[in-house]
C-alpha cells in the first residue's frame, strides 16, 4: 500500500488527535515499522499505516476508552488506560481500514500478536524500541538486521519478565502471544 491521499488524511487524522509529542513518537514508530517490516521482507507501507494508526487512541479519555472497548477480563479492568489498543483498532475500522493485519497491529501493540503476522511484529517491536524510548536498541539492531520474529519474541519475553517481577497478573493475550512466539 503506497502513501496515498487516503494514509496522508489517515495520518493527519491522528495528528490532530494527539499531542506534538505523542506524535512525533507515532512517527518514529511509523518508520521503524516499516524498516523492520521491510528488512524481514513484509510490506513497509502497510506496516508504516498500522504504526501511524496504532496509538490514536492513547489520550482518549478513560471514559471514551472504556465505552468503546468495554473491558473483557480483571487486567483490562484494572488498566483502563491499556484498551487503547482495541479502540485504535475500533477508530481505524470507523476511518474505512479493513486490512486485518493492519487492525490486529493496531489492537495488538498492548497485548501482543500473532507471530504469522509480521506489520504486527514490526509494530510492537517499533514501540517498545524507537530510539526515544532509549530502551531495547539491541531488538531494534536485531530487527533491523532482519530477525523480526527472533526480536519480537525476545520483546514479548522481555514484557512478561517484568510483569511477573513486580507480581502483576498477566494479560491473557500477552500469555498467548508469548506462547505462540516462543513455540
Ligand atoms: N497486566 C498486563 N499484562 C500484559 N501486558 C501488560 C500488563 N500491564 C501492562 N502491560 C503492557 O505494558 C505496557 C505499559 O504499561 P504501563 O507501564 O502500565 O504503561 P501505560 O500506562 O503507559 O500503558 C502496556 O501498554 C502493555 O503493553
Amino acid at each position: 500500500m503506497p502513501s496515498t491521499d487516503f494514509t496522508e488524511k489517515l495520518a493527519e487524522r491522528v495528528r490532530r488527535r494527539v499531542s506534538p509529542e505523542r506524535w512525533a513518537h507515532i512517527v518514529r514508530v511509523a518508520d521503524l515499522a516499516r524498516q523492520l517490516a521491510e528488512a524481514a521482507g513484509a510490506d513497509g507501507e502497510r506496516a508504516w499505516l498500522a504504526g501511524i494508526l496504532h496509538d490514536v487512541a492513547r489520550e482518549l479519555p478513560e471514559e471514551e476508552l472504556l465505552a468503546l472497548c468495554p473491558p473483557e477480563n480483571e487486567v483490562e479492568a484494572a488498566h483502563p488506560r491499556a484498551l487503547h489498543g482495541c479502540a485504535g483498532r475500533k477508530i481505524a475500522a470507523e476511518w474505512g481500514v479493513s486490512d486485518p493485519e493492519v487492525l490486529e497491529a493496531i489492537e495488538g501493540h498492548v497485548w501482543g500478536v500473532s507471530p504469522a503476522n509480521p506489520i504486527g511484529m514490526a509494530v510492537y517491536v517499533a514501540d517498545v524500541s524507537e530510539p526515544g524510548r532509549g530502551v531495547n536498541e539491541d531488538l531494534r539492531r536485531r530487527a533491523l538486521a532482519g530477525d523480526l520474529e527472533g526480536a519480537y519474541a525476545e520483546a514479548v519475553a522481555r514484557k512478561v519478565a517484568y510483569l511477573k517481577a513486580k507480581g502483576i497478573p498477566i494479560h491473557p493475550r500477552t500469555l498467548k502471544a508469548y506462547a505462540e512466539a516462543h513455540a
